[in-house]
This record gives structure tokens, sequence and C-alpha cells, in this order.
């Protein structure tokens, strides 16, 4: 499953650098030649695809790339240093269009693969260069040419490394509308979501991962019952799933257990992908409830179990850790600040 994040930026190569008007100036020589140098070039401005990105969120918060400038030529035929390119690092898989005509520019696909969007301006040509027999001393340089400048549109494929799954009411929606900007319907009747919604988690590296809320899954889904099939099929190629139990359910252990068999039943290793079981709504239990519950559940399932509710927003940030640890994404920060994110 996947949708597509898009980001707007500007890009501008460097200027290239005045060529100037200069004279030898040697003891013994009484009318030295010309000897302005060039301008340096400009830097370029080009796209790296970095196999580490995984979204464009990154320009949401910065938006205008320049490359520097070159520097003017210097006297004795000096050539002014060329500015340095500017590589800006995108994720792979991402396409970039000329925003004002929707023109497809390139698709950065392989890591490492490289694009020049906005190519430097030459240097302007010093004196030196306008030597002739006619004319021994000439005053005539020229300027260094603009840098181009691009508005690109930068759109990406997204695909879910984290799938949420569970029972219909479970709070799959409440959950990635308070770890992600998803705005996603939640309401306290089953099926309430429909399509899968996906969200972008901020994640310890600054980089986001895709988090997608699938619809509840009910006895039978395997064999296509409630909305069934489709959604398992959504899964299917996400590295974690983190199986939301509501605490306050009558039957904890059988509700965990009917969405355990749908994943076993659909097959395709979808009872062996990784996956985080946490109880949600934990506000609704007393502590001693709850932890002869966590207890109870952790016997069945044979490892520990996270609490969280995603209602008050108590013990999101274990479960986030959790998720980068099932990752292996590095050390969590002090506090995960929620940010964008599209239903
Ligand atoms: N008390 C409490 N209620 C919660 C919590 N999380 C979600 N809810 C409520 O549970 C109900 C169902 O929440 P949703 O997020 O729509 O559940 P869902 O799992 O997405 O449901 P479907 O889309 O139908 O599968 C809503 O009324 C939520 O307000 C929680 O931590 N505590
Ligand atoms: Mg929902």
């Amino acid at each position: 499953m996947h949708f597509i994040d898009q980001a707007r930026i500007a890009v501008k190569a460097g200027r290239g650098g005045d060529g100037i008007v200069a004279f030898r100036r040697e003891k013994y020589v009484p009318a030295g030649g010309p000897s302005g140098g060039d301008g340096g070039r400009g830097g370029d401005v080009l796209l790296v695809a970095d196999a580490n990105l995984q979204t464009l969120l990154d320009f949401k918060y910065r938006r205008i790339f320049e490359a520097v400038d070159g520097r003017r030529g210097g006297p004795n035929r000096c050539t002014g240093a060329s500015g340095d390119a500017l590589r800006i690092k995108v994720p792979c898989g991402t396409e970039v269009r000329d925003a004002r005509t929707g023109i497809l520019l390139g698709d950065l696909t392989r890591p490492g693969e490289e694009l020049l969007v906005a190519a430097a301006g030459r240097g302007g040509l010093g004196n030196a260069h306008y030597l002739s027999n006619r004319n021994r001393a000439p005053e005539k340089c020229t300027e260094g040419k603009e840098g181009e400048e691009w508005l690109l549109q930068l759109e990406l494929k997204l695909l879910a490394e984290v799938g949420i799954i569970g029972l219909p009411n479970a709070g799959k929606s409440t959950l990635i509308s308070v770890l992600s900007a998803a705005r996603p319907k939640i309401a306290d009747y089953p099926f309430t979501t429909l399509v899968p919604n996906l969200g972008v988690v901020r994640r310890p590296s600054g980089d986001g991962t895709v988090f997608a809320d699938i619809p509840g899954l009910i006895a039978g889904a395997a064999q296509g019952a409630g909305l069934g099939h489709d959604f398992l099929r959504h899964i299917e190629r996400t590295r974690l799933l983190v199986h939301l139990v509501d605490a306050a359910s009558e039957a904890v252990l059988s509700d965990l257990q009917v969405v355990e068999r749908e994943l076993a039943a659909y097959g395709h290793g979808l009872e062996r992908r990784p996956r985080l079981v946490v109880l949600n709504k934990i506000e609704l239990l007393d502590p001693a409830e709850l932890e002869l519950l966590r207890a109870e559940v952790e016997g069945h399932c044979g490892r520990s179990v996270l609490a969280v509710s995603a209602a008050t927003g108590s013990h999101l940030d274990s479960l986030l850790a959790a998720v980068w640890r099932e990752l292996d994404i590095g050390a969590p920060r002090e506090t995960e600040e929620p940010v964008m994110g599209e239903a």
C-alpha cells in the first residue's frame, strides 16, 4: 500500500564569477599585457538518491536551496575558484518535476543516483582573453552568468512500514491520529475505517516512518468476511505489525486470538511478521486490574506486552521506542513530536 508524499522546493545554482581587467606589472616591462583572469563557475544543484531516507518530511521545513557562486577572476590570469556543487539528498524513488509545467525531469531510483536540477552559471572572461593584434591592451571583460533557478515538485510513493491491526473499535484510527498528523474518522462503532489511513511518524533519525491504520479485522476476514482480504493484502508489505487490543473488552484473550487466527489463515508469512501486542484504553482499568490482565496476555503471547491509552496519550513514547527497536532505528529522542501525515 502506498500514498504519495509531495514537496515543492526552489533550487538555484551558483552564479559564475566575473572576469576582471588587469595588466601585468613587472619590473623592466613597461607595458605589461592584459592579465585579468576569468571568473570561476558557480556550483550546480544536484539531487542524490539516499537509501537512508524514506519520506520527503525534511522538505516541509527547508524549501530553498542555493549553491554557492563562483569567485571573480584574479590578476596574473588567475581563474576564480568554482563554487562547490550542492547535493540535496532525497529518498530512493523520488520523482522530480518542473513545478510550473509538470514535466518529468527525472526519477531517482538507485541509491547514489544523481540528477542535475539547476546548472551553474559560467564564469565571465577576463581581459586576457581579448588580447589581439589590433588591441594590445583590451579593457574588456565579461560578467559571470546567473545560475539556473527552478521550482521543483518532488513526489514519492510511500510504503507503509508499520501496520496497525486489531478488531474493529480497538482504537487504531485514534492511535494513528495521535502519533501522526493523519486525521482519520474515529467513531464508537465497528468498521469506521473503510480504507487504510496512512500517517508519517517522525522517527529518532529525523526522517519519518509510515504507519498504516488498517480497517478492523474480524473472524473470517481471511476468507473475505468484513472488509476482509483487501486489507490483509495491504499489510503484506509492512515490516512490523502493531496489534492493538481493547483492554476494556470482556474477552481480551479471545479478541487477540481472533486476529491471530486471521493472520495465520491468510498466510503469506503474516503470522511470522514481527509484531507488538499493545493493550489500548488502559485508563479505563484500575492499575491492579491492568497488571493482572497484562500478565495473562503476556502468558498467552510468551513475550512482553505494551499498555497504552491512545485517548490520553499515556505510554505512547514507550510504544514508539519499541517500534523503533523492532525496525532497528536508533535510540529515540526524549520527546517524539507528531508530524504531518495524510489520510
Ligand atoms: N477510553 C478510551 N477510548 C478510546 C481509546 N482509544 C480509542 N478510543 C475510542 O474507541 C472508539 C473506536 O476508536 P477508533 O479509533 O475509531 O477505532 P478503530 O480501531 O479505528 O475502529 P475501526 O475503524 O472500526 O476498525 C472511539 O470511540 C474512540 O474514541 C482509549 O485509549 N481510551
Ligand atoms: Mg478505524
